[in-house]
């Protein structure tokens, strides 16, 4: 029998812990590729990504940022192929946890035409996109056959983060080095404690999460990671209307259409904005009985940087797009979809999913 999608989302701490166990190993064959191309030289690492990855990245960014200062840009392969002004102080990643979404495939394919080496990481290396592209990276996830990715999100985030520390290893010294290290592994332990309160949350709330219409997530920093990959799995797996914002800017037009059908999710990652987070969580309160704070402050989770708390909030709304599915058997497409697909393919040929359940 393979393996659920809860199955992968319990995998997840012992697969991101060994990651951090196995860093040097893991990322330097990248950093050899990058140092080569010449992002000690200040050029910009450009990861080109889409949906979960993109994700992935993003949750990533808050910590990638830090290390790497303003050397990191992250952008989807339609800008790509479409808006971005090909550069030769940029370095480009392209990144797909299946290797076969044919948006990534097309901009790897007009890179090379244009003359570039297209550097890509990937969950699976026998892969379309493993194939094409001139050099490879696998970021650590193993397998995972279940589609609605949750393991590969996450260690790719973790993967992105762990490749920003070692590459600044040397700038930021020992003490520091250690300190982030002992941090991404609190963070790794902190997902199997969300992932447990998880469970315990959706049973508690089962009426209102078992019967969501419109969902809004609003989240700040790192977290606008996690609330565009939340807003993705709940419109993937339950098929309802998701949308995320900046906390802030949620009060600013959008709270407006808010009435007690509404499902909010305010993620607080625990730093300065935690205060106005939970204010603007609170006085939400008062349009819908199904507002919801999710904090890292919480939990018993231990206190980490925010830049870490995607790596375990996530699992928060993994879990629940997971629970919701299966307790609604939502396990197929809407009959037009089918239509859909014929018109327009998002993965290549050899992609191959199996089942959330
Ligand atoms: O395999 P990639 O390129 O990372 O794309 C991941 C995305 O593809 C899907 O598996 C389906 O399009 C999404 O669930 C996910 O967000």
């Amino acid at each position: 029998m393979s393996k659920t999608m809860e199955d992968y989302i319990k995998e997840t701490t012992s697969v991101l812990l060994g990651n951090i166990d196995k860093r040097q190993a893991l990322v330097q064959p990248l950093i050899e590729e990058l140092v080569s191309a010449g992002v000690r030289q200040k050029k910009i690492l450009v990861f080109v990504a889409s949906g979960s990855s993109y994700n992935a990245i993003m949750c990533a960014r808050s910590f990638m940022l830090q290390r790497l200062k303003s050397k990191v840009r992250l952008i989807t392969p339609f800008e790509f192929c479409y808006y971005e002004e090909q550069d030769d102080n940029n370095v480009y990643l392209f990144v797909s946890q299946s290797g076969c979404s044919t948006n990534v495939y097309e901009a790897v394919e007009k890179y090379q035409k244009a003359g570039g080496r297209a550097i890509a990481v990937l969950g699976n290396l026998d892969s379309t996109i493993g194939q094409m592209a001139d050099k490879a990276f696998e970021y650590g996830v193993g397998e995972e056959s279940v589609g609605y990715v949750t393991k590969g999100v996450i260690t790719l985030s973790g993967y992105c983060m762990l490749l920003a520390l070692e590459l600044t290893a040397e700038e930021i010294g020992k003490s520091t080095y250690e300190e982030e290290v002992r941090e991404m592994k609190g963070a790794a332990l902190n997902h199997h404690s969300v992932y447990q309160y998880a469970r315990g949350f959706c049973r508690e709330h089962e009426k209102a999460f078992l019967s969501m219409e419109h969902v809004m997530l609003m989240a700040s920093g790192a977290n606008l990671g996690t609330a565009r990959e939340g807003a993705l799995k709940l419109a993937e797996m339950v098929h309802v209307q998701t949308t995320y914002y900046e906390v802030e800017e949620f009060i600013h037009g959008p709270n407006l259409q808010v009435d007690p059908s509404y499902t909010l999710f305010f993620i607080d990652g625990g730093d300065g904005a935690s205060d106005r987070i939970r204010e603007i969580s609170y006085a939400s309160q008062a349009l819908t009985d199904k507002c919801y704070l999710i904090s890292a402050s919480e939990f018993g989770l231990d206190k980490l940087d925010e830049a870490f708390t995607p790596l375990y909030l996530t699992a928060f709304f993994q879990y629940l797009a997971f629970w919701v599915a299966r307790e609604l058997k939502i396990n197929g497409d809407h009959p037009f979809y089918e239509r859909f697909k014929e018109r327009v393919k998002n993965k290549t040929g050899d992609y191959k999913d199996t089942s959330p359940f």
